[in-house]
């Protein structure tokens, strides 16, 4: 068996990051840019007003004042500010030349044109002005590549004049499930069947990565049908079969991956679950055999699938090492790194009941798995521990 973190590295070793393409705004969330992000424009594009008041120089205060005009947002007031004179101004609106100060309004009483300090005033020279360029400025490096795209970032880009953005196409990811005894889901399984309820899951957590998805469906534990379906996929980044991975008779994923004429590039992992894990490639496609016990799918899509996608639309793969205090004792671990599903509820955790590797009830219930490095001893409560948050995944 081989260790978690070289097959990782074998697996991370031959994947390069995907070409650029240039998307739409609305098509670009979640996403890495492809290209350091620079500023087309500059925000404020002029001083502008933070607040409803009246612009003045600081140098007349406290007032009074005459009021000579209007700035508003969308229309700046056309004279300019000399001394003891103030131009009625509204939050977003250019401040007028002449001015360098906002009074608030609540600070002021208005009658007719003439302006009176009621309250403290502006408490220095440049109050309630931002001035120009006080966000980013034309020209300025905003992000560099490999910045995930968030609403955040999109709000930005339209900010700085960009409707597209540079970012690493969309891994394109084929999953097929093998097995007799599996139904689609939404059908009564028959006598020895059952939901082939992997799929739709696997679907999720590589989608919830960035992945264009296509389900090639269920096909029978068949020779020729798998290494068909094996085939189908050599158009794909990536294609992930589910089931078929282990040592019995049916399972023939190993069979069809010589028979399609991949590579097997590792097999059976030093994890737990998932230690049937299947790694090989066929050309540009790289090609990941998961165990077929759901708990184990969703592990390996988690350790192994998801590093390779981040790669793949480059992202810097790092393993978060985070830690908690373990809320209840766990003995000490065999050969294979564990992954104990578990709750987490602000610094503690705890692992739950159960966890056999095919109780999805018990995976649906947890928010993190407690990971339990090779031969690691026996952990008390209040001992902190190393997990990885499933919130996202
Ligand atoms: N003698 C041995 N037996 C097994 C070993 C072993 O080392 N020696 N390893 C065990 C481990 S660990 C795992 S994990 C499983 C995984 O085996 P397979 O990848 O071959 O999976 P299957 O046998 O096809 O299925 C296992 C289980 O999962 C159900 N399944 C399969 N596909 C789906 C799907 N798409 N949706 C929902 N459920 C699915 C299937 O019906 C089985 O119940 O092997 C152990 N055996
Ligand atoms: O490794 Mo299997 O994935 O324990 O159930």
């Amino acid at each position: 068996m081989l260790e978690y973190q070289e097959a990782l590295d074998r697996l991370l070793a031959g994947t390069k990051p995907l070409p650029a393409e240039r998307v739409a705004l609305d098509d670009a969330i979640g996403r890495i840019l492809a290209e350091p992000l620079a500023a087309g424009l500059t925000q404020p594009p002029f001083p502008a007003s933070a607040m409803d008041g009246y612009a003045i120089r600081w140098t007349d205060m406290p007032g009074p004042w005459t009021v000579i005009g209007e700035s508003a947002a969308g229309s700046a007031s056309s004279g300019s500010v000399n001394t003891r004179e103030a131009v009625r101004i509204f939050t977003g609106a250019p401040v007028p030349s002449g001015a360098d100060t906002v009074v608030v309004q609540e600070d002021a009483v208005r009658g007719g044109d003439i302006l009176t300090l009621t309250g403290d005033g502006p408490p220095r020279k440049g109050a309630h002005i931002r001035p120009e360029g006080n966000d980013f400025s034309e020209g300025m490096p905003l992000l560099p590549a490999g910045s995930r795209v968030t609403a955040a970032v999109i709000g930005l880009a339209a900010a700085a004049g960009h409707a597209r953005l540079t970012v690493h196409r969309r891994p394109r990811i084929a999953v097929i499930a093998a097995g007799n005894e599996l139904v689609p889901p939404g059908t009564r399984p028959g006598p020895a069947q059952i939901v082939a309820g992997n799929g739709p899951m696997i679907t999720a957590q590589l989608q919830q990565d960035g992945a264009d998805v296509t389900d090639f469906g269920i096909v029978p534990d068949d020779l020729g049908a798998i290494t068909d379906a094996i085939r189908r996929a050599g158009d794909f980044d990536m294609l992930l079969t589910i089931g078929g991975a282990s040592v019995g008779d049916h399972d023939l994923v190993r069979a069809a991956l010589k028979a399609a004429g991949a590579t097997l590039e590792f097999w059976r992992i030093a994890i737990k679950p998932g230690k049937p894990l299947i790694a090989g490639r066929m050309g540009q496609t790289r090609i990941i055999g998961l165990p077929g016990n759901p708990v184990s799918a969703y592990v390996c899509t988690l350790l192994f699938a998801r590093p390779v996608l981040q790669r793949m639309q480059g992202v810097d793969v790092c393993e978060t090492a985070e830690t908690a205090i373990l809320g209840s004792p766990l003995p000490g671990n065999g050969d294979r790194r564990d992954h104990l599903r578990a709750h987490l509820e602000a610094d503690r955790i705890t692992p739950l009941a159960t966890q056999d590797s095919a109780q999805l009830a018990v995976l649906a219930r947890a928010n993190a798995l407690i990971v339990r490095p090779p031969f690691v001893k026996a952990s008390k409560t209040g001992d902190s521990v190393p997990f990885i948050r499933l919130d996202r995944t």
